[in-house]
């Protein structure tokens, strides 16, 4: 292969072949420049042998260049082979690179689970584990806030004097221990000379304390749920928002959990998102729910409850009503109805009509159960998401003031964070820091 070819590969062949024409046409041109003046006529013989030569060289010029070995190809081919070669190399380390990554992936994969399970571990540790501990973790920000307001208090102490008791007086209510129990306390304390002749800080807390514990212990009112040996009617009532389609769905796993047949009622038809609440927590305690569409009458979904229930031999019914206290008289009509159908269908009935309340809201709360108890006579207390809350000492103002016993404690969100209420673990997780 000519150092041209091995140069300009076969791009160049056609400049060769028309290279070559012309180089031969020159010296045609030459010989007939040459001869013109001479010899005129030989330009025939001239164009003939042009002719020849060219007829002669043009086929092998294009068989060189239609060959299909040529060294252009030939080169061409290479640089394929080669570039083939190179893109198998490239996918190589690619693929190789990936599984690295991929190995690299999975690894950061197992180190974040692990980290993950860790956590979890740690957070199951955490969790208490039994009732006491639960009331322990849920009174902690209450115990936070009266202890500090109360240590605050103590700390400004110097003499057992009527600023003391005014100052005590106001500690108690903002304590939201309510009005009327931190009134009877300070003045059950005035006259006793043991506070009068309490030397430390110390031992006027634990008088204090004592005689908080007492009074309400004496206030208290039974707290357990009315159970019957047949079926069992509970009637919920409470605002908006404060727990009550949850409590209901907590309570509906803990009788299913005990092998009891357990029926829910959507009686609040104010809103479609109220129904569809109960039917959700009816499908994750696995029990069934009697509804009506939206804005049906309530009334008519507690007689059909109520004869399901008893046709069907359930043990446990559980209605849900809407709470809507913007309208009072609306509200008792709706609650008195219900109440008549109950009866009508099972004058025992209904054995609970529980109020929820949320504990977040302190003050707020007694004075819907105030209002609540105006309309409908109320057996028993639901105090909702004491877990989340500073005032659970609300429970100390509700026996107290209503003297309604508190009867469930919410004490998260989960399906079995509901508690009947034990006095001793509610005081126990309030005080004992105090103490
Ligand atoms: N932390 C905590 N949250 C709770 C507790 N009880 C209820 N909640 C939460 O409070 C919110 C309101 O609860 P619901 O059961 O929907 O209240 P409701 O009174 O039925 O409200 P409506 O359905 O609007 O009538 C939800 O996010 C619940 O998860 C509790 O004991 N602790």
């Amino acid at each position: 292969m000519g150092l041209f070819d091995r140069l300009f590969g076969k791009k160049k062949e056609a400049e060769k072949v028309v290279e070559e024409v012309e180089v031969k046409e020159e010296v045609v041109g030459g010989k007939v420049e040459s001869e013109e003046h001479s010899d005129p006529a030989g330009d025939d013989a001239f164009s003939e042998q042009a002719g020849e030569l060219l007829n002669e060289t043009m086929p092998e010029i294009i068989a060189e260049l239609g060959s299909e070995s040529s060294p252009a190809d030939e080169e061409s081919e290479k640089l394929q082979e080669d570039s083939d070669e190179l893109e198998e190399e490239i996918k190589e380390i690619e693929s190789s690179e990936l599984a690295a990554e991929v190995v690299s992936l999975e690894k950061k994969n197992d180190e974040q689970l692990s980290e993950i399970t860790a956590v979890a571990e740690v957070q199951e540790d955490k969790m208490p584990h039994n009732l006491e501990e639960k009331y322990d973790k849920s009174l902690e920000k209450t115990r936070k806030t009266f202890g500090e307001r109360f240590n605050a208090f103590l700390a400004n102490f110097r003499s057992v004097d009527e600023e003391f008791f005014e100052e005590l007086e106001e500690t108690l209510i903002m304590s939201d221990v309510g009005v009327d129990l931190a009134l009877e306390v300070t003045e059950e304390l005035r006259h006793e000379a043991k506070l009068a002749n309490a030397k430390s800080q110390d031992a006027l807390r634990q008088l204090i304390v004592e005689k908080i514990v007492d009074k309400f212990d004496d206030e208290k009112v039974p707290s357990d749920l009315n159970l019957q040996e047949g079926l069992t009617v509970f009637l919920f009532v409470g605002v908006n928002g404060v727990g009550k389609t949850t409590t209901i769905g907590k309570l509906a796993h803990r009788y299913k959990e005990e092998g009891k047949k357990v029926l829910l009622a959507a009686a609040d038809t104010f809103r479609a998102g109220a129904i569809d609440q109960l039917v959700e927590w009816g499908k994750r305690s696995d029990v069934p729910v009697v509804t009506k569409a939206a804005g049906a009458d309530p009334a008519s979904v507690v007689f059909d409850a109520v004869e399901k229930a008893k046709t069907e031999n359930y043990d446990i019914l559980l209605i849900d009503t809407a709470g809507r206290l913007q309208n009072k008289d609306n509200l008792m009509k709706e609650l008195e109805k219900i109440g008549k159908i109950i009866k009508r269908e099972l004058p025992t009935a209904p054995h609970e009509v529980i109020l929820a309340l949320d504990a977040t809201t302190g003050q707020n709360a007694i004075q819907q159960a105030k209002e609540f108890s105006a309309v409908t006579p109320i057996s028993g207390i639901a105090l909702t998401k004491l877990d989340g809350s500073a005032k659970g000492g609300i429970v100390l103002s509700i026996v107290q003031s209503l003297k309604i016993p508190v009867k469930l404690v919410g004490l998260g969100e989960r399906i079995d964070d509901l508690a009947d209420f034990d006095e001793e673990f509610f005081v126990r997780g309030l005080f004992k820091e105090l103490i």
